[in-house]
């Protein structure tokens, strides 16, 4: 992977939402590794946010992207979601397919697929609608901020899900635990934060574009949270790696951690 390599501000000019998609979301027509971990994640996704398990008033989705894959389990059983993102066209993407708008990408694969792990592939359609319905709002953040969403009044969280984001808005170790920090206090105390992280990894393609990661250890992003003062509840590592072509990881880890009660 040669060329110019891109981060920080670059998000807002450079990252290509339809060319994300079509390399890590095509899912039935996409390519084996990329499916392998989608399926990895919605899998984590579905037993974190099953009924029974964690839920509650307020979802806070930090870095969201384009994407709206990771709210398929959780809008079963949160009251409300927000989600949130650095650049405005990955919020305009999102608000496409929410408003069911032309050219809006098409989920449904993905959601068959949620459906199918809920028991009745069917009700796909119906998920579509729920997601649709607990989605409220459309922020912009930025996780380098003591205030990651700024000065919009948004309600303390019972869950902080951030997948596959910190490692890409962040520079260094440092930056990275003040992220977590920052994250941890959009939370009510007990809340959750859940997040996956792609492991070792320093670079991805969106499209021609070379995109910034920073690499990361497992041991790193749960003394992260610890320090953060969060219970790490589950660490499920994988060893799925995208295709090398696209990105460069060993692995990943997908995160369960409880904000305690002096953080
Ligand atoms: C690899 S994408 C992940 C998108 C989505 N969460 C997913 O699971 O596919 C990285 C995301 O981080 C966002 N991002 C970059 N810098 C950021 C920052 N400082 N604060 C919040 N999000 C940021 C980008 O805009 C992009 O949507």
């Amino acid at each position: 992977m040669e060329g110019e390599l891109y981060k920080g501000e670059d998000y807002k000019t450079e990252f290509q939402p339809q060319n994300y998609l079509k390399t890590y979301y095509a899912f039935d027509s996409g390519t084996i590794a990329e499916n392998e971990v989608l399926k990895f994640n919605l899998n984590n996704l579905f037993e974190t946010f099953s009924p029974g398990g964690m839920g509650g008033d307020i979802l806070i989705d930090i870095g969201s992207g384009p994407t709206i894959y990771q709210l398929l389990s959780a809008c079963e059983v949160f009251r409300e979601i927000i989600m949130s993102d650095y650049t405005e066209l990955n919020l305009r993407e999102v608000d496409k397919w929410l408003k069911k708008e032309p050219g809006a990408y098409d989920w449904s694969p993905a959601v068959q697929y949620v459906c199918e792990l809920e028991g009745d592939r069917s009700k796909w359609q119906e998920k579509e609608a729920r997601v649709r319905r607990t989605v409220k709002r459309l922020l912009t953040c930025d996780v380098n901020q003591p205030r990651p969403l700024g000065s919009a009044q948004v309600p303390a969280a019972d869950c902080v899900l951030s997948l596959l984001a910190l490692e890409c808005a962040c520079r260094d170790v440092d930056a990275y635990q003040a992220a977590i920090q920052n994250l941890v206090g959009l939370l009510k105390p007990g809340g959750h934060l859940v997040t996956l992280v792609a492991l070792r990894c320093c670079e991805y393609m969106v499209g021609s574009r070379k995109f910034f990661v920073l690499s990361l250890e497992q041991e790193t992003v749960e003394k992260a949270l610890q320090e953060a003062g969060c219970q790490v509840l589950k660490c499920q590592y994988s060893p799925n790696k995208y295709s090398e072509a696209f990105c460069l990881n060993e692995g990943f880890c997908f995160v369960v951690a409880r904000k305690g009660p002096g953080a």
